[in-house]
């Protein structure tokens, strides 16, 4: 199977992390591709965390290199991210919460006007930009709610929106789906299939099978810091991907009793999963 068909928009070369003796990431390759949904999946301590802070610009590798458009690069933090059209959103995203959803779509990056640019707040341009890409995302979140008022779910996609601003290329996630409820993470799976069709990529990291088999075009497995499976999902199954989260080698541990009660409840989960994202595109599509 060839999981490299695409374009490749960045690739990590034999990356690694250290931290003292512990080696959180091991010689890592990893391509990313365009127009591609990449999920990377693993269990606790995997390296999930730290691969994302490199690729968002968070942390710099203690080796290896980054190829980002064919060129090396070095990505010394989130803004040298960004200027590259690298955005990130990191787990329990922090807002202003005095301030409402416009302000803090443009917090440290608001939009000025007249002679004194720079001093003088434009927020008639702020609240046109922050309804167009909101509506982008959902049509439940109104640019002048305070952010006390919003759910979590609206809370992450005020926090993807913000990213949006950027205008990226590559969305970099980092279990975008936790803590949300059922309908909220179908929400945000939905319009992450949306914008993968307007041409964006994306990496998410997931403990939630259905989610990745659910949205995404690639499944990464990581072990121990190391790049254990790397598979087109509709190419492989939840009991390959199990088996090399959980450090199954032998044929026969495939077929146990916890694999195949695993795989029948993320199964399950994942019917119920492709149900509501259709209710959720078929919604925004009417509103
Ligand atoms: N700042 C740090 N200092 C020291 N060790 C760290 C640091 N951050 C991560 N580690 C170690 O690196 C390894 C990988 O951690 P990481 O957080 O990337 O894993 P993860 O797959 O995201 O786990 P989880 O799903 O629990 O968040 C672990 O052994 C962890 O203890």
């Amino acid at each position: 199977m060839n999981v490299h068909d695409t374009r490749l928009l960045m690739e990590l070369q034999s990356v690694s992390v250290r931290f003292g003796i512990n080696e959180a990431l091991k010689n890592i390759d990893l391509p990313i591709h365009q127009h591609e949904i990449c999920a990377i999946v693993g269990d606790n301590g995997a390296g999930k965390s730290t691969l994302v802070k490199v690729l968002s610009g968070y942390m710099q590798p203690s080796g290896g290199s980054i190829v980002w458009k064919s060129q090396d690069v070095s990505i010394s933090n989130l803004r040298a991210a960004n200027a590259l059209g690298i955005a990130s959103v990191f787990q329990h995203p922090e807002f202003c919460e005095n301030l409402d959803v416009a302000a803090n779509l443009f917090l440290g990056k608001e939009i000025s006007k007249g002679r004194w640019k720079g001093f003088m707040r434009d927020d008639s341009a702020m609240y046109t930009r922050a309804k167009e890409v909101l509506n982008e995302l959902s049509s439940s979140i109104r640019v002048a709610s305070s952010m006390q008022e919003l759910s979590l779910g609206q809370r992450q996609t005020v926090a993807i929106a913000q990213t949006l601003l950027t205008s990226p290329e590559l969305i970099v996630l980092d279990e975008p789906t936790a803590m949300l409820s059922v309908i909220q993470t179908a929400e945000v799976l939905s319009y992450m299939k949306r914008l993968r069709e307007q041409g964006l990529s994306m990496v998410f990291v997931s403990h939630d099978l259905p989610d990745v088999f659910a949205v995404a075009d690639r499944v990464i497995v990581m072990r121990l810091g190391r790049v254990m499976g790397d598979h087109k999902v509709k190419d492989t199954s939840y009991e390959e991907v199990i088996a090399e989260i959980s450090g199954v080698i032998q044929p026969n541990d495939l077929t146990s009793a916890g694999v195949k009660a695993a795989r029948n409840s993320q199964v399950n989960r994942l019917r119920t999963q492709h149900k509501l994202i259709e209710r959720a595109l078929q919604m925004n599509e009417e509103a």
